[in-house]
């Protein structure tokens, strides 16, 4: 068997990746983004393997989200901000309402790339290249804007180490102390027309903290109040920024990417003889791989395998995307395959993709309630099979948006436009993506009686 290099994936066909005119260019950057420095550190992406592990076995929960495609136009303090306020405030309602522990990791810093259904997109007879992400070219529909530019991944290096740079500080330097993360959740509740609904919940968590307080636990004696661990991940999908940003990790010897603590493979790109699982076969990160309904039992146990020959927890995460009216007989078979085999893996729900919808009015959009039931009704097969439903994943962001129709301030079709943001997929908005937390805890305290 042949040695794993970082560059060996150029030997297999690929997908869905951009045509340089200019390589030379195209070299250039690469070899600049391989002199930069890494990204995350190899260690803390073993903390992530060693968490996923515990998720793999049915102790812990794994909560990943964030934008569809991060923009280099909202590229600000207050973007960052809100995506970690809004996922932390849903780690708490899930940690305290599940009573299990949730491992956090966003989409963000490194999410550019994206793969599209089309290579081309047309507008009023106006063909041009898809947008591919901010990495590859510019939203903005012009012949110029659409080339993609190699000088992208450059920029995208950039914003992503300042983005992670921010989240560094906003985790260890109190934003993320928990009496602050429960009143942002006091807040949303109050103000939510459901607030009946998720009351009970809040309360209850400001109750535990202020018993901490008086026996002792306070911020100042106890760090793991105020302090957090945020994870970061995107799609794999550029291999040569990837492999500019994979180094061997002198501790271990091992070879990480680090450009983010876990990456994954798209529905799209997942083929077992194509690049990108060559690439992935060969990085020690923990992995993701999307998995759709077009699955076969027998092709996911030999994707696992490929992925996984050790069968280490921790190291896949299954991520299905299914759709709302698909998973119920699509999931099961799959399940039952790799838990018969005894392929140790984390199953986490992307009830985004599945259930993705041209509105009336054009908008692609998704609807709260379709996204609610695919992930009750994951919940549901795994109960009825005895595994772990080991995590969710979701297209959400902090800001106000309305890109998904529905949740409790109702919004609607012709709501889409106000504020309808997205360079690529829908986005749930903050309200609606902290009522899913709260609306998904009892499911998860049930699953925990397995
Ligand atoms: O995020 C995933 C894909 O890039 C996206 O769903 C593709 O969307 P498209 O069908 O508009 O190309
Ligand atoms: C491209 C994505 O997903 P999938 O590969 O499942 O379509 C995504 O998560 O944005
Ligand atoms: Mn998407």
């Amino acid at each position: 068997m042949s040695i794993w290099t970082p560059d060996g994936w150029r030997n297999f066909p690929i997908q869905q990746q951009p045509t340089y005119k200019d390589q030379a260019s195209l070299l250039n950057v690469e070899q600049q983004l391989q002199s930069f420095p890494p990204l995350v550190f190899a260690e803390e992406t073993r903390e992530l393997h060693r968490q996923l592990g515990e998720v793999a076995e049915g102790r812990g929960f794994v909560l990943q989200g964030g934008d569809c495609a991060e923009s280099f136009a909202d590229f600000n303090a207050a973007n960052i901000r809100d995506t970690f306020k809004v996922m932390l405030q849903m780690a708490v309602v899930l940690t305290f309402g599940g009573k299990v522990p949730v491992t956090k990791i966003a989409r963000v810093a490194g999410q550019y790339a994206k793969p599209r259904s089309s290579d081309l997109e047309t507008i009023d007879g106006v063909s041009l290249p898809s947008y591919r992400g901010d990495n590859v070219n510019s939203f903005e529909f012009t012949p110029e804007a659409r080339e993609p530019d190699p000088s992208r991944l450059i920029t995208a290096y950039h914003h992503s180490a300042s983005t992670l740079n921010l989240l560094r500080a906003f985790a260890q330097g109190g934003l993320a102390d928990l009496h602050q993360v429960n009143r942002w959740n006091m807040s949303f509740v109050e103000s939510n027309p459901n607030r009946e609904r998720y009351q009970n919940l809040a309360d209850r968590i400001e109750e535990t903290l202020a018993f901490m307080e008086v026996i002792g636990l306070t911020s100042e004696t106890t760090p793991r109040i105020k302090e957090t661990q945020l994870f970061t991940s995107h799609e794999a999908l550029l291999l040569n920024y990837e492999q500019a940003l994979t180094r061997r990790d002198h501790l271990s010897g091992n070879w990480y990417d680090c450009s983010a603590h876990m990456l994954w493979i798209g529905e799209r790109t997942r083929q077992l003889d194509h690049a990108h699982m060559e690439f992935f076969k060969g990085i020690h990160n923990p992995v993701g791989v999307k998995v759709g309904p077009g699955m076969d039992p027998d092709d996911l146990i030999r994707m696992i395998d490929a992925i996984n020959p050790n069968n280490e927890a921790g190291r896949l995460t299954l991520i299905t995307r299914m759709g709302a009216d698909v998973l119920g007989d699509k999931l099961p078979a799959l399940v039952r395959k790799v838990e018969s085999e005894g392929r140790k893996v984390v199953w986490s729900s992307d009830p985004m993709h599945g259930n993705t919808i041209k509105a009336s009015n054009g908008y692609k959009t998704r609807n709260f309630d379709s996204v609610l039931r695919e992930i009750q009704q994951f919940f549901a097969v795994h109960k009825a099979e005895g595994s772990w439903a080991g995590g969710v994943h979701f297209e959400m962001t902090g800001q106000n948006v309305t890109e998904c129709t529905g949740g409790a301030y109702g919004l609607s079709e012709a709501d889409l436009s106000q504020r309808y943001k997205t360079q690529c997929d829908p986005r749930l908005n903050a309200d609606q993506v902290q009522e899913l937390a709260f609306l998904i805890t009892d499911a998860l305290k049930d699953a925990k009686k397995l």
